[in-house]
């Protein structure tokens, strides 16, 4: 049975005003040059059927990983019921049979009685291991769930910084995260599913006895049901992928409609309905989606309706045909009904949850096509040892392009970070300086050249070692949304927290008064979205990110203007401090567009569009006359400073 074609497989074509004004065009993927339909979605009937008992078996594996005790009592209690029903379906035809038979009624209940009694025995067990069933896979949906969740967020975590900025491997993030609870869902399909073969499997057999012609019959009534389920499933799965970028873009405007960052904005400059009015337009797009998806199913449907009811009319046209032709007694005509009716139910019911198995399925495997990218997009482990106080950092020629752009970031840039001194960067905007800093921690790899620290090239380096090495305060640094002695303590994440060195941290980066000034000190709550939460100015915040960077006590220092939004007194302050750390060993890099504040540094190296332009001491540069003393003399005058 073949697949649907391409073209009937396309989402809705419009692209929306909203997709072009605030995301530049549209939010689509083309699913026709998609790795995933190919890999995975051209499955026929016969290839899904073939694919389930790898499917349950992969369940199995991480449900016994969850929880053995509750796997077993689960299965055992399945199996029990589909013996049951087995039992009960013979049971019935025995009774029948009796009831049927000539005698007198009460010799004829008399005679029934024991397959009367079979049958209610069978049904109250079932009922026993139905529930019991029902317990253990309650208790084992959530463990399953949460082992998934966890294998997703470790696949995220251990991944280059490349990957994380790969708009591809961020769809594969945004649908893989909906595996874990499919995950869960997948054990209660999985349990349905083997149920309803064994509840099928007993009305197949009991019908082979009855009559051989019954079984194909049984079959045929199915094949519809099950032909459009798959088809539906498909297509919806395939419309999620392509429409996953609009979907997360539809829920951004919602998040930005309520976020507090936005809350001024959004009052102040009427915002709120200009968002609101994109949302609107947004979710009429996916709408469409929807209403196209109910149509084509509709449409399937009733396809498969007809054929189920043609196969219906045969079964029991071939019913009458037997009975008039003597092909079958009445009694065993009577069971054969029933077998027929609970057997359609039974296989009905079956393919309903092969499909939800199947939906959840296409969900599971996202979740390990992100295991397998992960692994390629991995952060090495082990390599060689990074020295712990270098005494050079140096950078041979290194360039650098991000992914998905034309022009490198970093151009054959060579220079020299002496190890225990304050080296500063200094530049326009984006001529590379935040770049270079990310390829000295390690974050990215130089597309060509080297960076030694002392020896050992970065690339070849044990990469958690070298980001042992490294503190860091960028220029969006995060704010944890936990307390002031988390945010802080959090810059050594594995080290049990000493107050003491919380304490030095703080009063290094001038937090030790911010500290004493909030309402539980160390303890308050730095995120005003909980109850209790406390609100931090942005220079406030700056102080906890330098505490945080001193905490670490790494032997590399990496600050990306650290003091923007610092006041004057702070800021010297500051710069005071990091020039002392150089004093105590540390080496500081720092990169700031206040060059006042840098004429302290040992070394400058000044970049321009991602090149090295010049390199030397604040004395040496401003003698030379070039970009340094030039930009310099123009911040000078505007404060009216003096060069020395
Ligand atoms: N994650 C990224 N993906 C793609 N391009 C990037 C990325 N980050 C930076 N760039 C580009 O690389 C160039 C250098 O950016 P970088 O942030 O290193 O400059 P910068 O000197 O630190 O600028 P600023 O002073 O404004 O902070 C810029 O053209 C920028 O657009």
């Amino acid at each position: 049975m073949p697949w649907p074609r391409r073209r009937n497989l396309q989402t809705t074509d419009e692209t929306s005003e909203s997709e072009r004004l605030l995301f530049g065009g549209r939010l689509r993927y083309d699913m026709g040059f998609s790795r995933y339909e190919d890999a995975y979605l051209h499955l026929s009937l016969w290839a899904m059927a073939r694919r389930l008992p790898r499917l349950v078996g992969s369940t199995v594996r991480l449900a016994r990983a969850a929880d053995r005790r509750a796997l077993r009592t689960v299965a055992a209690a399945e199996l029990g019921q589909g013996i049951g029903q087995a039992f009960g379906l013979v049971a019935v035809n025995d009774a029948l049979a009796a009831l049927l038979s000539e005698g007198t009624t009460a010799d004829r209940l008399r005679q029934a009685l024991p397959s009367l009694l079979v049958v209610g025995v069978v049904a109250v067990v079932g009922a026993l291991l139905a529930s019991a069933s029902t317990a253990a896979t309650g208790r084992l949906e959530p463990k399953v769930e949460r082992l998934a969740t966890e294998r997703y967020l470790e696949c995220a975590a251990r991944v280059e910084l490349s990957a994380i900025e790969d708009a591809e491997f961020h769809r594969l993030l945004d649908s893989a995260q909906y595996g874990a609870s499919s995950a869960r869902r997948m054990v209660k399909y999985c349990v349905a599913v083997v149920n309803g073969l064994l509840a099928v499997a007993a009305a197949a057999g009991v019908l082979t006895v009855l009559h051989p012609v019954l079984l194909p019959l049984l079959v045929l009534i199915a094949l519809p049901r099950s032909w459009s389920a798959l088809r539906i499933a498909r297509r919806r799965y395939l419309s999620f992928h392509s429409m996953i970028e609009h979907a997360r873009a539809g829920h951004l405007l919602s998040r930005l409609l309520i976020e507090r960052e936005a809350a001024q904005e959004v009052r102040v400059h009427g915002v709120g309905r200009f968002l609101l009015r994109h949302f609107r337009r947004m979710s009429e797009s996916a709408e469409a989606e929807q209403t196209r998806l109910a149509h084509a199913a509709a449409g399937t449907e009733l396809v498969a309706a007809v054929f189920t009811g043609a196969a219906t009319l045969a079964t029991y046209a071939a019913l009458a045909g037997l009975l008039l032709t003597g092909g079958m007694e009445l009694s065993v005509a009577g069971t054969a009904v029933i077998a027929i009716r609970t057997g359609s139910q039974n296989l009905s019911t079956l393919v309903l949850q092969l499909n939800q198995l199947y939906e959840e399925m296409l969900f599971v495997q996202d979740l390990d096509r992100l295991c397998e990218d992960a692994e390629r997009f991995a952060i090495p482990e082990g390599g060689l040892s990074v020295p712990e106080e270098p005494r050079e950092i140096r950078f041979e020629s290194v360039s650098f392009t991000y992914p998905g752009t034309d022009r490198p970031a970093l151009d054959k840039v060579s220079l020299t970070i002496p190890g225990g001194r304050v080296v500063a960067l200094v530049g326009e905007n984006g001529s590379g300086k935040s770049t270079l800093v990310k390829l000295l921690a390690g974050l990215h790899l130089p597309d060509s050249g080297r960076i030694l620290w002392d020896g050992t090239d970065v690339t070849a380096a044990d990469r958690e070692q070298l980001f042992s090495r490294v503190a860091m305060v960028n220029q969006d640094f995060k704010r944890w949304p936990f307390t002031a002695k988390a945010n802080v303590a959090i810059g050594s994440p594995q080290a049990p927290i000493r107050a003491e060195s919380l304490d030095r941290a703080a009063a290094h980066a001038g937090a030790d008064e911010l500290i004493a000034g909030l309402p539980h000190g160390w303890d308050t709550l730095l995120a005003r979205e909980f109850r209790g939460g406390h609100q931090l100015s942005g220079g406030q915040w700056q102080r906890l990110g330098i505490a945080r960077a001193r905490y670490r006590t790494a032997p590399v220092l990496l600050v990306d203007e650290p003091t923007s939004a610092l006041d004057a007194r702070a800021e010297l302050a500051v710069f005071e401090q990091i020039r002392a750390l150089a004093g105590e060993g540390q080496t500081v890099v720092l990169i700031t567009h206040r060059l006042a504040s840098v004429r302290h540094a040992d070394v400058i190296h000044v970049l321009h569009e991602g090149r090295l332009t010049e390199s030397g001491s604040p004395r040496e540069l401003l003698d030379k006359g070039g970009v340094y003393a030039e930009l310099f003399r123009l911040q000078a005058c505007q404060y009216d400073l003096d060069e020395s």
